[in-house]
């Protein structure tokens, strides 16, 4: 049975990157995806806005919403200061099996808990199954249609404190619209567009920051 493009990855990685070494792993996977086949990571540009959200917000907890091949898991756990730890969640039971390889690979398997899994089946069970009390950060990037409902969801299920920070990606390519209009007219919100671009790519995409104001 031929491979996959994410197995592809994957063994890319294993062969190239320097086990332990998360910086390895993403400009590895960075490599393959530019020069030979597009993969929908966020990439080393958009990559950069995530480290700087991440080193400001410094969180204890932090939720990824759709892992794909772990690039993202791999560049915010790399930035978690001991004891802290992200939850990150995958229902594409491929991708899963992928992205736990990688995060493994790049030796940060201790601040990373890899969910399987719906958004909407995993968001209301994390206070009483994954023992957790509010997030820090969030990341959207699985389906964009369920940026919204996710985003009400995570805070019907008070998973949300003043000052908690969400970073949405592809504002502008594929696009998240309806999200865009929700969160922006959100009292409870206040919101920073970042520009750049779709991942190895010339296209034009944004980040999107909310912090929750309680
Ligand atoms: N509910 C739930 N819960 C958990 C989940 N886990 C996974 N999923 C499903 C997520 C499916 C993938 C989401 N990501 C994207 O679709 C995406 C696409 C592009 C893109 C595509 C084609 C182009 F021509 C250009 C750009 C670029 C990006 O950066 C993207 O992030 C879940 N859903
Ligand atoms: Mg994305």
């Amino acid at each position: 049975m031929n491979q996959s493009k994410e197995q592809r990855i994957l063994n890319f990685v294993l062969q190239n990157a320097v086990r332990g070494d998360p910086c390895s792993v993403l400009d590895t996977i960075d490599k393959y995806c530019s020069q030979k086949e597009w993969a929908m990571n966020v990439g080393d540009e958009k990559g950069l806005i995530l480290d700087k959200t991440v080193e400001e917000v410094n969180p204890s907890v932090a939720l990824e919403l759709g892992t794909y091949c772990g690039y993202s898991a791999v560049r915010i756990a790399r930035l978690l200061k001991a004891g802290a730890y992200l939850l990150t969640v995958e229902f594409n039971p491929e991708f899963a099996a992928i992205a736990k390889q990688m995060i493994e690979f790049a030796g940060v398997q201790d601040k990373v808990k890899l969910l399987e899994g719906p958004s909407e089946e995993i968001i209301p069970q994390l206070k009483k199954k994954y023992e957790v009390d509010t997030l820090d950060f969030v990341f959207l990037d699985h389906w964009k249609d369920r940026y919204t409902p996710d985003t009400i969801l995570l805070q019907e299920c008070n998973l949300l404190r003043k000052g908690s920070v969400l970073l949405a990606d592809n504002i502008i390519f594929p696009g998240a619209p309806e999200f865009l209009n929700y969160i922006r007219n959100n009292p409870h919100f206040q919101c920073t567009n970042y520009p750049s671009h779709l991942e190895y790519m010339k296209v034009g995409d944004a980040m999107e920051k909310a912090v929750f104001l309680g």
